[in-house]
């Protein structure tokens, strides 16, 4: 049944660098409309793994399906229309200062779509108030903006152009806690009205129990757990038990590099 198909898969996924593995022949499955918060130890590899499904990373073996069809052995430009559909928040916000916010938000559809300024301006000011800005924010430059707003603001941009998929990495690193809190009411709202199917990095529990319907741990290239993210803190896995209560000691061992 197409219904059954599901809006992103993975298959045996393996990425090295410099002949050091980071991704292992890793799977993944997400239905479309579902929340997926992806967790593990810094450098094990999750954004790396969402740059190889945004196109931007090419992986060295393996299988990425959007809606049944494999990116991987696409040609770049059909791959770029199967991407397209993807609207991502960067870590850092990442807004050209160069330009108006509301140039930021409208960015996709003037150079990636073609539409009339006009009509992308008055998109960007439409998904600016879906973050909570008014219109008058849109002229100014993002290096104007608090932290939390650069967020609203790359948040904007994210589904400005209707995205059926979004990425977030890192959506509240940097913030206070309330602001996170009222980012993250943001991305789960916006991702739900637009029947988005999410994968989003952090570090943050807090905003991971948030933002999810599902967790999922990498660890050493592959997925080692997944379930439920009310359940996050109670899983029984020795490797996610000692990750979210944050212990040195444990089946986790940190490796340090000699410089
Ligand atoms: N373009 C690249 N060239 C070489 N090595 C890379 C490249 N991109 C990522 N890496 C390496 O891949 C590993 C995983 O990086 P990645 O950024 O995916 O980690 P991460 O899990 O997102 O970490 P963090 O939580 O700290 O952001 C790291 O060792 C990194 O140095």
């Amino acid at each position: 049944m197409p219904g059954d198909t599901p809006k992103i898969s993975i298959r045996g996924l393996e990425k090295a660098f410099n002949g050091k593995p980071v991704l292992r022949g890793l799977d993944l499955d997400l239905a479309p409309g579902r929340s997926l918060v992806v967790i593990g130890m810094s450098g094990t590899g999750k954004s790396v793994l969402l740059k190889c499904v945004l196109g931007v990373i090419q992986p060295d073996r393996g299988r990425i399906a959007i809606d049944g069809v494999d990116i991987v052995r696409l040609s770049e430009s059909r791959r770029a229309r199967m991407t397209r559909q993807i609207g991502m928040l960067f870590q850092g916000a990442a807004l050209f200062d160069s330009l108006k916010v509301w140039e930021n938000v409208a960015f996709r559809l003037i150079y990636g779509e073609r539409r009339p300024r006009r009509e992308a301006r008055q998109t960007a000011v439409d998904c600016l108030a879906q973050v909570g800005l008014a219109p008058e924010v849109g002229e100014l430059s993002p290096a104007e903006l608090s932290g939390g707003m650069q967020k609203r603001v790359a948040l904007a941009r994210a589904i400005a152009a209707e995205p059926s998929i979004l990425f977030f990495d890192e959506p509240t690193t940097g913030l206070d806690p309330i602001t996170a809190d009222v980012i993250n009411s943001l991305i789960s709202d916006r991702t739900r009205a637009l029947g988005a199917t999410a994968i989003s990095i952090t570090h943050d529990l807090v905003s991971a129990r948030k933002i999810a319907d599902e967790i999922a741990m990498l660890h050493q290239g592959q997925i080692i757990w997944r379930g439920p993210a009310s359940e996050i803190m109670n899983t029984g896995n020795p490797m996610v038990d000692q990750f979210v209560h944050g212990r040195a000691d444990g089946p986790i061992h940190m490796t340090m590099r000699r410089a």
